[in-house]
């Protein structure tokens, strides 16, 4: 290989490669032989009813849970692996934080979990809390928080280290319209400008419209992937909402 090629290669090296990964708990299949890929510096959504096995696939990009059969791999390491984790910002569905802390020790300490120069952590949490508009309330104790301010601080943690891969499960629940707003546009600032891949999965389809790609999970199976565009004509569907239903994609 040139040079020129090893460096296209590495630029098309997805983000994330998961090949016929299979999960079960006790008898229920909850992911049944699924491949998909993940492109660097894209938004890629992924929606579907609950239950159908999005938080499950999540989990295995960020190493929390492992595959019965399969492989996955992240920014070309076979996962779970430890070392990746400085590159991975996850933010889970239930928020973990310690209620006990106020908003600015719990950013403090996810940051001291990270290779960070103090000037960076000090910085990197007034990016945060600013991103998440909770700079005023820093000194609040997170057990005070409402819903919304919790999942806008386990954003805030999600990026705290500046990872190359951002995967966000059900980022903005809670969070109130104009806000929800300002996340996605500093969402697509990072794609664009930083070159960031960010994952999420939503059940909201103006969110699932301006994700790059989107993949339709339903009991455990990726029905189809696409451009938001595509999905729409696949589906000969006017709107995401179509796609949804017409895939089946009734709630448990
Ligand atoms: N630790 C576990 N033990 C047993 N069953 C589990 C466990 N975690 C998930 N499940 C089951 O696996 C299935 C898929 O769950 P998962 O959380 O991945 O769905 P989801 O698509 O993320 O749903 P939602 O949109 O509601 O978050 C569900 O039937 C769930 O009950």
């Amino acid at each position: 290989m040139t040079a020129e090629q090893t460096a296209i290669a590495k630029v098309t090296e997805p983000s994330i490669a998961v090949e016929r990964v299979s999960k079960r708990y006790g008898d229920k299949v909850v992911l049944n032989e699924v491949d998909l890929t993940i492109d660097k510096g894209t938004i890629y959504g992924l929606i579907g009813p609950s239950g159908a096995g999005k938080t499950t696939l999540v989990k295995m990009f960020v190493g929390m849970e492992t595959a019965d059969s399969g492989l996955v791999k992240v920014l070309g390491r076979k996962m779970p692996n430890l070392s990746l984790l400085q590159e991975i910002g996850y933010m889970a569905q239930s928020d973990a934080l310690y209620n006990e802390l106020t908003g600015e020790e719990n950013l403090q300490f996810f940051a001291s979990l990270f290779k960070l120069r103090k000037q960076e952590q000090k910085e990197r949490i007034g990016y945060a809390a600013d991103l998440v508009n909770l700079k005023n309330e820093l000194k609040k104790k997170a057990g005070a928080y409402s819903g919304g301010m919790k999942r806008r601080l386990s954003l805030a943690i999600a990026l705290i280290q500046n990872p190359k891969l951002l995967i966000l499960d059900e980022p903005t629940v809670g969070i109130d319209p104009e806000l929800r707003l300002s996340i996605w546009n500093e969402l697509l600032r990072l794609k664009q400008e930083e070159g960031k891949t960010i994952i999420v999965t939503t059940h909201v389809m103006d969110e699932a419209e301006r994700c790059d790609e989107l993949a339709m999970v339903r009991e455990g199976q990726i029905l189809a992937t696409g451009t938001p565009g595509q999905l729409k004509s696949a589906y000969d569907a006017r709107n995401l909402e179509e796609v949804f239903l017409r895939a089946g994609g009734k709630r448990s």
